[in-house]
């Protein structure tokens, strides 16, 4: 299998109009690797797309796949996206209609001048990766939305191009379309060892998908990591809420000699605290945010109270959801708000929540 440099994009910066939407914007992704940019509506996922694809330069910065330069904001060197060869799908399938699937896929190849045996040759062999063979006779209004999101697929990767840049190619898509679509494209990516940058904003398709995922937000990249780290140890309070269901709960830290594990946090709005890990970068007397996943907020049933490592705390039930796989419960703790989720129904009001230590996410206020 050939190797592809990796794709390095270097501080970029980008306003329009003299607002800013993406600010210092840099990660690298390697070869063969499934690389998301998640986050938000508006929060620059697909500007950011567009600029690597070339149809938006960036005010500065630089992107580069090895040594070749497709943008440098020193030099004012930009490389049109017809010279990047890259593969490039959309929401809107932007297949031609009045093309049939075969013509479809020429178009690109004719563009790049291939001799039309190796043309037929090559969009044989996409349509069969897609599986969509049979059908390459057909216009697109004979296709079902998901077949029609493959060819635009097939067409995306018919001239072997070194990156495929994909934006919310499955959001057209009915839910369980989408679900199946998943997988089949996972398998595909896999199966072709290419090097993709995927735009979502439904965290679940993201985390299921990517090797790593970048997490946008305001135009700036908050984090840049395995689903699983974003998912644990999400780098900030706005990623935590961002991702999964966090609550997120202000506080002051108290520090005594006897606490070597733990410390005590007295939370804003209720007499009562919590227990969370001690790090060094707490100080007696320190505002802190503490996140806690909606999953881990656990009902006296669950888990026992530990020593120091678990807090109890008491809690009214104000309302209760089923959603088929468990229940949403919201919780009042004086003036807090608690999500909590649990697979057993509870019908008394009047309830503690145990919460582990290791559970909780702690940030330092500046
Ligand atoms: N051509 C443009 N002219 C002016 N503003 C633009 C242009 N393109 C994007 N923007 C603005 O830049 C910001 C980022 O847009 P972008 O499309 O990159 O966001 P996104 O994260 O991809 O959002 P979505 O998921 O809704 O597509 C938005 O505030 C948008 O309104």
């Amino acid at each position: 299998m050939r190797l592809m440099p990796e794709l390095a994009v270097e501080s970029i910066s980008k306003s329009f109009s003299g607002t800013t939407v993406l600010t210092d914007v840099e990660f690298t992704v390697a070869d063969g690797e499934f690389f998301t940019l998640l986050g938000p509506s508006g929060c620059g996922k697909s500007t950011t797309l567009a600029c690597v694809a070339g149809l938006e330069d960036p005010d500065s910065g630089t992107i580069r796949v090895g040594d070749d330069v497709f943008f440098d904001g020193r030099r004012d060197t930009t490389v049109p996206p017809e010279g990047r060869n890259l593969g490039l799908v959309f929401q809107s399938y932007a297949l031609w209609p009045h093309m049939t699937v075969a013509d479809n896929l020429a178009f690109p190849l004719k563009l790049r001048k291939l001799p039309a045996d190796e043309r037929d040759r090559r969009i044989d062999a996409a349509l069969d990766k897609v599986g969509l063979l049979e059908l390459r006779d057909r216009y697109p209004h004979q296709l079902s939305g998901g077949q029609q999101q493959r060819v635009a697929l097939a067409r995306g990767i018919v001239y072997s191009p070194g990156v495929l840049l994909l934006d919310e190619p499955l959001s057209n898509l009915d839910a369980k379309m989408r679900d199946q679509a998943r997988a089949w494209l996972k398998d595909l990516q896999r199966e072709m060892g290419i090097t993709t940058v995927y735009v979502t904003h439904d965290q679940v398709e993201a985390m299921s998908l990517s090797d790593r995922i970048a997490v946008f937000l305001g135009g700036r990249l908050e984090q840049v990591g395995t689903p699983a780290e974003v998912y644990e140890t999400p780098a900030t309070p706005e990623v935590a809420a961002f991702i999964g269901r966090c609550n997120l709960l202000d506080g002051t830290v108290h520090i005594t000699a006897d606490d070597t594990e733990t410390v005590r946090v007295s939370l804003s709005g209720t007499e009562q605290h919590l227990r969370v890990p001690r790090t060094d970068d707490l100080q007696d007397g320190q505002r802190v945010t503490v996140g806690l996943r909606a999953e881990r907020v656990r009902f006296a049933d669950e888990i026992a109270a530990e020593e120091d490592q678990v807090s109890v705390l008491q809690a009214t039930i104000v309302d209760r959801a089923y959603t088929g796989a468990h229940y949403e419960y919201r919780l009042s703790i004086g003036d807090l708000t608690l999500l909590a989720e649990s697979p057993t129904h509870r019908a008394a009001a009047d309830t503690s929540v145990h919460l582990r230590a290791g559970d909780c996410l702690v940030y330092p206020k500046a």
